[in-house]
């Protein structure tokens, strides 16, 4: 068991960065297993994206509303924005009434958090605290990115997602929080994932990368019972574990693949040391030591990350012993805006790191 001594500068921070995760994942899990629940019966349409959007609104609503109530200075880069909340239609008045029923729910359910996190008591507080989330970030100072739920397309899958919150400073982040809801406790390969569901990750600069179930605590107290992680440094082309995400249309697979090639992976092998997952789970996976590369080949020349689908997990990945970059190696910069400037994610422990760029590079240059 390792701890951040209270006295640490970001020891708050990280206290109510945790129970606003931990709250926010009780809320997204509920929404997922009603879906699981639906898919079974048959009665969930492949198009019906209600519980992730009301659950996205709920999700940064909360959080929201917990980083002004203890940081009132501080600025928000969230992915949401209350636009359909607000809106006079029966779309708009719909959502809004559900989303204010489960954020009323899951603040009942966590009472014992509402002295630290605050209560949304009415639609207005709701759309209000959700625009807090519309700041455009930059180089300097600090503000939060918030991404509430990660992994949408997981998520309506009844797989992978992530609550991902992050706390960057002068352009670096200094501290990321992630709850998995449905991340199993070990995670082999994509047939071979077992044991308790739900984790809660958590990093700090200079301090180290954290992890403990999500769901077991009645109270929390940040890291107290968290155990801290390590990424495994294996360098030999059978020992290495891939991460790399789901959707065609959110990374080359095919790019993917060839890499692999370059690294020395075994055409007979390679399926089982490749592990798809949805959202910022992969970088956990990687923290946590049970997979040792990321790949997210961009598949369009345009497209630029958001700085919220990457945050969180950047700082888990350098405090648990590995590096994260663009496709040519160089450091994710979050001081850009909302966006990234660079192409692509390459993460992998420190060890194989560089020999991981050098494939990336001769695969793009043939
Ligand atoms: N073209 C393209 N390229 C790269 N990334 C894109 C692209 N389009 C969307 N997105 C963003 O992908 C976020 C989800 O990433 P995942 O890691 O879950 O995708 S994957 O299915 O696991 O590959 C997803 O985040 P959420 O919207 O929070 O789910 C998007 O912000
Ligand atoms: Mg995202
Ligand atoms: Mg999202
Ligand atoms: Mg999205």
């Amino acid at each position: 068991m390792s701890t951040v001594p209270s006295n640490h500068p970001y020891y708050k921070e990280l206290e109510i960065a945790s129970i606003a995760v931990m709250r926010t994942s009780i809320l997204t899990k509920e929404l997922s297993d009603s879906i699981a629940t639906t898919q079974k019966s048959g009665t969930h349409t492949k198009d019906d994206k209600s519980p992730v959007t009301i659950g996205d609104y709920a999700s940064q609503a909360i959080i929201n509303h917990a980083i002004k109530l203890n940081f009132p200075e501080d600025e928000i880069v969230g992915e949401e924005d209350a636009e359909v909340l607000r809106k006079d239609n029966a779309e708009g008045k719909d959502l809004s009434a559900k989303v204010l029923e489960i954020i009323s729910d899951v603040q009942s359910q966590t009472s014992q958090y509402n002295d630290r996190l605050g209560k949304l008591e009415n639609e207005a507080e709701i759309y209000d605290s959700i625009d807090l989330g519309n700041s455009q970030g930059g180089s300097k100072g600090r503000f939060w990115a918030l991404d509430p739920i990660d992994g949408t397309k997981g998520f309506l899958r009844g797989d992978q997602f992530a609550v991902c919150l992050a706390l960057i400073e002068d352009g670096k982040v200094v501290l990321g929080v992630i709850g998995c809801p449905n991340l199993p406790a070990t995670v082999i390969s994509n047939e071979e994932m077992s044991g308790t569901k739900g984790g809660l990750f958590s990093a700090v600069r200079g301090v180290g990368s954290f992890y403990s179930n999500l769901f077991d605590k009645q109270d929390f107290t940040p890291l107290a019972e968290q155990e801290k992680i390590k990424m495994t440094q294996h360098t030999s082309p059978e020992s290495l574990k891939v991460v790399e995400g789901v959707e065609k249309g959110h990374s080359s697979h095919s790019t993917q693949s060839q890499i692999k090639d370059k690294l020395g992976f075994n055409n007979e092998t390679v399926s089982k040391q490749t592990i798809n997952l949805d959202s910022q789970v992969k970088y956990c996976v990687l923290a946590k030591g049970q997979a040792d590369v990321y790949l997210r080949l961009p598949i369009s020349d345009t497209y630029r990350e958001k700085i919220w689908d990457h945050a969180a997990g950047n700082i888990l990945v350098y405090e648990s012993g590995g590096l994260v970059g663009d496709i040519h190696g160089n450091e994710l910069n979050f001081g850009n805006g909302r966006h990234l400037n660079s192409q692509g994610v390459v993460a992998g422990n420190k060890s194989v790191f560089k020999k991981v760029i050098e494939a990336v590079g001769d695969v793009l240059q043939a």
